[in-house]
């Protein structure tokens, strides 16, 4: 059997907190540099790597010499902005030794479920990578209270999956995998190798976390595999803590649970758009747009655009049809109805004269867009 990860070009690796403070003893310098390392690999392979990481209330709380976890949200809030100053010190450092620069991202999920943001941080996503940056993401925990009451940054890294289309999600945890049961508690639990994302038996497998400083347990785990696959992206749960094993998962080597999603990306990437968004408005292409979207597969620009009608905004889903009224697209608009009114009909370097800002040189970026 061979690891997924072989063939993945972009992908997300999200580190618990357990990882991460070794347990809530402190930030694991050593581990941290250990992964940093192994990423800087994955960059000279050519990957593209995106890092969620938790581990900002476990070591608020060590900062502040706090030594049980605060039930008040609102402290935990506290020694979550403490602690994240840690967290990103030492990731910072520890890239920098590779020459590597890093980013911070706080998120919430909501900013992933509103249009707008979720095209403007998909945007800052893609040019940070571009740059050869490493993004450095966890919850902005100051300004929500759901996810730092459950902890669980699993999502988050299959919200992050689905936003940049990776193609694997890797979950470093402190067990070798998904087990048959909580190996906690069941001695006798075996590893599951190989599954279908998805599937409703892996639910019944996870337990709650296995400590007071990861919060999620597997069953988040197994959730956000179930979410990662929905843009097509397969998952692997691993050992942080087993020698190499991003570097090793990449060379082909199967280690930990590879969680295979089946569905093909396109169409999840339909299903997504198709599932959750509204449409909002239509935009009339010329002959030339059409051709370019259904026959070369590229994006839509402004000036193959000659009628803009509804009332939408930035990143919402529009329909394209052609001069016979024909519906053949449908997409996430960068610009909202006023501003694309104006910009129609025009060239991408005509953008910023007439609106004095320019988003995006595309109408329709393709990768946001599904042909009908
Ligand atoms: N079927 C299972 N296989 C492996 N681990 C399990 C399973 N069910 C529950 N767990 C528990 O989940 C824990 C990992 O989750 P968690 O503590 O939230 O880690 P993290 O901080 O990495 O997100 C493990 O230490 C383990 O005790
Ligand atoms: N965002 C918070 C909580 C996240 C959390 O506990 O998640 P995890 O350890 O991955 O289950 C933090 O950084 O401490």
């Amino acid at each position: 059997m061979k690891s997924i990860l072989a063939n993945s070009k972009r992908l997300v690796v999200k580190v618990g907190s357990s990882l991460v403070t070794n347990s809530g003893a402190g930030l694991d310098h050593a581990a941290i540099a250990n992964w940093a390392e192994q990423i800087a690999r994955l960059k000279e392979m050519g990957r593209e790597v995106v890092l969620v990481s938790s581990g900002a209330v476990a070591e608020g709380m060590q900062r502040l010499g706090w030594k049980k976890r605060p039930s008040a949200v609102h402290e935990l809030q506290a020694a979550a902005a403490v602690g994240q100053m840690g967290l990103v010190q030492v990731y910072e450092s520890c890239f920098r030794k590779h020459s590597l620069h890093t980013a911070q991202i706080l998120l919430t999920h909501d900013d992933l479920s509103d249009r707008k943001r979720y095209l403007n941080a998909r945007t800052t996503l893609r040019t940070l990578l571009e740059l050869n940056v490493i993004p450095i993401i966890n919850e902005n925990d100051t300004v929500v209270t759901d996810e730092i009451r459950f902890g669980d940054n699993d999502t988050l890294g299959a919200l992050v999956t689905n936003l940049i289309e990776a193609d694997t999600l890797v979950i470093l945890t402190d067990q070798s995998g998904l087990f048959s049961a909580d190996p906690r508690k069941d001695p006798t639990a075996t590893l599951i190798q190989e599954a279908t994302a998805g599937e409703a038996e892996l639910e019944k497998m996870a337990g709650g976390a296995g400590s007071d400083i990861g919060r999620g347990g597997m069953l988040t785990k197994i959730l956000a595999a179930k979410r990662a696959m929905r843009s097509g992206a397969h998952t692997i749960i691993a050992s942080g803590r087993e020698r190499d094993v991003l570097v090793r998962l990449a060379q082909g080597e199967a280690i930990g649970t590879q969680l295979i999603a089946q569905t093909m990306p396109i169409a999840a990437r339909k299903q997504w758009l198709a599932d959750h968004l509204q449409v909002r408005g239509r935009v009339m292409l010329d002959e030339g747009a059409t051709k370019a979207l259904c026959l070369e597969g590229k994006s839509l620009l402004p000036i193959g655009v000659c009628e803009v009608s509804g009332d939408f905004e930035r990143g919402e889903v529009v329909t394209c049809i052609d001069r016979d009224g024909r519906e053949i697209a449908r997409g996430l608009i960068n610009y909202a109805a006023g501003e694309a009114r104006k910009i129609m009909r025009h060239a991408s370097v005509e953008i910023e004269p007439i609106l004095g800002y320019v988003d995006e040189p595309e109408l329709i970026h393709r990768d946001n867009l599904v042909l009908l």
